[in-house]
């Protein structure tokens, strides 16, 4: 149980929707645990003119569904404050500083700051330069900036935008969310491999045949096609969740369970990321954009996309981490928007069995898979005897539950914004694990850029385009998920 904690809260882009589907209610979790209880304070700031009041009505609507005591929704509320700001206005950061001198003071907060940034990136580098120029970093507690996604579109950005805010927070201070790090089964990939001799005797490139990483979401752009134009799948979902991902699979174990160690073999992993030449990536990812098919438009079609725009909402690959463990095992990756269905899950699947004990033909393959979403399992594909006589075998699936029977999982904002609190960034994405991501990312999207790979379509409700399925079978694999 984690003891209480002063903090005082400064939510840049307080009115924003991350804000209100995200960051009230993870509060107001920690709220409900007394991790927060009486010394804390919320700061939101926007442009727009509201008042304490109405963001408070703010907050518990985002709340409301809870099903928490209405007390103790008001109490929570009770802690919230506006500041109506224009980042771009050194002003404004003057009215800021005493808000947060008196809020400090009423809370007995003792100095320790978090500073949110849940708005475009562009005012990063503007908003910490004026937090230090502006003293409003105090000297007393602690000071930490949280930075939301996306972290720049290509390396040189991403450092630019780094600079800017490393230049006033060191990096023990910098928390870059990468969400997905928060989520439970995400965290439980360390739990399974270096916890479990089975796992860990096995977790190589000897047994190891193949692992496969789908990140696939029944939604469409909705109402983020500003931002997704200039992203697309490649650097909204593999840049970061799916390299994080991977990182985790492959990296070596850690010598201890410390933030240090754990980041220093997570780097190791991005940085062994093979490159393709630009003739490779043609042959190793793919890129595709939804078409208009089962009653929904086309990517096309949608709100503010240009007629002609080829950004892709689909992308498939094969890496390879060359590292001791995992040279030579493929690493299929896909994730795409309008898919079968929303379903988060990595399947490792081990390598046939030379025996002469039993037919091998007859053996299914075992495999390991981690369902983080919809629901957090894990299962192994194993061979069993079947039941009566003889000696015949089938397959058969161990199911390793969470035991959350009685235990709300919490979300991973939750989560993240706890661990910020306790000033552990292991579940954030160190500058050089962004870095590495990067130059491998910028490396697939020059050479799309240089005119190789072509952009195919695939239908809403479907899993993606055929060249998805080709990928794999080309080196006589499938992908084990088939949306089913
Ligand atoms: N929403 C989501 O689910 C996710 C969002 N993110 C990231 O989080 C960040 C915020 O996203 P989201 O909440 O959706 O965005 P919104 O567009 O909903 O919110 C943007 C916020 O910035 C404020 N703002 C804009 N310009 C200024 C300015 N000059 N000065 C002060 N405030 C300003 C807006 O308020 P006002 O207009 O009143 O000034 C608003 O509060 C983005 O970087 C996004 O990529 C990441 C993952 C998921
Ligand atoms: O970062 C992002 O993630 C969401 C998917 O997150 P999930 O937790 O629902 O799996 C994605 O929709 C969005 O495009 C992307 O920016």
């Amino acid at each position: 149980m984690e003891t209480e904690q002063k903090a005082l809260f400064i939510i840049f882009g307080g009115t924003g929707d991350l804000a209100k589907r995200k960051l009230y209610p993870s509060l107001f979790q920690l709220y409900k645990k007394g991790i927060l209880k009486d010394n804390f304070a919320v700061i939101g700031t926007a442009r727009r003119p509201w008042t304490d009041e109405h963001l408070q009505e703010v907050v518990k609507d985002s709340i409301i569904n809870d099903g928490a005591p209405r007390d103790q929704i008001d109490e929570f509320a009770g802690h919230f404050y506006y500041q109506s700001h224009n980042v771009n206005d050194t002003e404004h950061y003057v009215t800021l500083r005493k808000l947060a001198e008196k809020l400090d003071s009423k809370y007995q907060i003792k100095g320790n700051r978090l500073f949110y940034l849940a708005m475009s990136p562009r005012f990063f580098g503007t908003i910490a330069k004026h937090l230090k120029s502006q003293n409003i970093v105090t000297d007393e507690g602690y000071n930490r900036v949280i930075v939301e996604k996306p972290f720049g579109r290509d390396f040189e950005s991403a450092k630019e935008l780094n600079d800017s805010i490393s230049k006033y927070f060191p990096e023990e201070s910098f928390f870059r969310i990468d969400h997905y790090l928060g989520k439970e089964m995400i965290q439980n990939i360390m739990a399974l491999r270096f916890s479990n001799n089975l796992f860990r005797a096995v977790w190589n490139n000897r047994y190891i045949d193949n692992i496969q990483i789908t990140l696939s979401e029944a939604l469409g752009v909705e109402e983020r096609a500003g931002y997704y134009e200039t992203a697309g799948a490649l650097r909204d979902m593999v840049q970061n969740h799916i390299l994080q991902i991977v990182s985790l699979l492959t990296m070596n174990m850690p010598a201890s369970y410390s933030e240090s160690d754990i980041r220093r073999e997570k780097i190791y992993a991005l940085k062994s990321l093979k490159k393709y030449s630009p003739a490779k990536v043609a042959e190793n990812f793919v890129r595709a954009q939804y078409i208009a098919s089962d009653g929904r438009v086309g990517y096309l079609q949608e709100n503010e996309i240009a007629d002609d725009s080829t950004t892709e909402t689909f992308v498939a690959g094969k890496l390879f981490v060359n590292n001791e463990n995992f040279s030579g095992v493929p690493i299929y990756i896909r994730t795409g928007k309008r898919l079968t269905r929303k379903t988060t899950r990595i399947d490792i699947s081990f390598k046939e069995m030379e025996t002469s004990f039993f037919d091998s033909k007859k053996l299914g393959r075992n495999i390991l898979t981690i369902n983080v979403e919809p629901e957090g399992q894990v299962f192994l594909q194993t061979n069993i005897k079947k039941i009566g006589q003889g000696f015949d075998l089938e397959p058969s699936r161990m199911n390793l539950q969470l035991n959350n029977e009685h235990e709300v999982v919490p979300e991973a904002y939750e989560k993240l914004l706890l661990d910020a609190l306790l000033g552990d960034a292991t579940n954030f994405a160190h500058w050089e694990e962004v870095a590495f991501a990067w130059k491998f990312v910028d490396s697939i999207r020059e050479a799309w850029d240089a005119g190789n790979g072509k952009l195919s379509e695939y239908e809403c409700g479907s899993m993606g385009p055929k060249e998805s399925e080709v990928l794999l079978e080309h080196d006589g694999n499938h992908w084990v998920f088939t949306g089913e």
